[in-house]
């Protein structure tokens, strides 16, 4: 498991140490949540860029999947700055969009501007190969039980896809690395993991180690 680490550092934190960082920022006025999570989605189509450097002229498709939570709004953020690329970007949204917290919520609006969203059942019967890249941001730190089975059955389709976790797979626990759903423990290849400020237990730790493949380390200026 390799970590690019664009920070200057590589140890890794854990989700309280990372949201209270998040908090301490943003209670200090110096940044606000709306712009950590518009360099946290930056960051993550930057690393795409970076891993696979012939899909910034070869404009491609991208499927974007979002959750209930602000993991989803970085989502919203990486789809409306992929199709500003250019890019052709489907969104799915797990969740209830007028349940979503007012940064995600915020992003969800500005991406239904440029694209739509479906319900992220649509997906049970797609084809994904069409789709060389699909975005997992259905649960980043938040994520507190195991993934429902219809989530995890919509990621094991996407495995021979360009795989792009948002912060951390969503079915990798950020503090331990265990799997939070029955997973193959050999899909690391053309898995690319962003996350931000530090790496997480769980990016370099059990079978997270595996699972998340590359792990890039984005600033967020936190
Ligand atoms: N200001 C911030 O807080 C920032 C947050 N960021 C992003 O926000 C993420 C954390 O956002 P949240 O704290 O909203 O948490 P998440 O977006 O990771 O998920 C939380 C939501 O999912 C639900 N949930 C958790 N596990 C579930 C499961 N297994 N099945 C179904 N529902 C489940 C929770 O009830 C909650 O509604 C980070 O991972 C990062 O991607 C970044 O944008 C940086 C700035
Ligand atoms: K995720």
């Amino acid at each position: 498991m390799k970590t690019s680490d664009q920070t200057g550092s590589s140890e890794t934190i854990t989700s309280d140490e990372m949201r209270a960082l998040e908090q301490a920022a943003i209670a200090s006025g110096r940044v606000t949540g709306l712009e950590l999570m518009e360099r946290a989605g930056k960051g993550v189509v930057e690393a795409i860029f970076e891993e696979w450097p012939e899909l910034v002229k070869d404009k491609r498709r991208a499927v974007v999947l979002c959750g209930p939570g602000n993991n989803g709004g970085d989502g919203f953020v990486v789809a409306r700055l992929l199709e500003k690329a250019g890019w052709g970007v489907e969104t799915f949204l797990y969740g209830d969009a007028k349940k979503l917290p007012p940064d995600a919520r915020v992003n969800y609006e500005l991406w239904l501007g440029r694209g739509g969203v479906s319900k992220i059942e649509v997906c049970y019967s797609y084809r994904w190969a069409s789709h060389p890249v699909v975005v997992d941001a259905l649960f980043g730190i938040g994520m507190n039980r195991p993934l429902p089975d219809e989530l995890r059955n919509i990621l094991m389709a996407t495995l021979n896809c360009r795989r792009v976790a948002v912060d951390i797979p969503s079915y990798v626990s950020s503090d331990t690395g265990d799997l939070m759903c029955p997973w193959p423990h050999y899909t690391g290849q053309n898995q690319l993991t962003v996350t931000f400020h530090r790496p997480k237990a769980g990016h370099v730790m059990a079978d997270g180690a595996q699972v998340c493949g590359k792990v890039v380390v984005k600033d967020i200026g936190l």
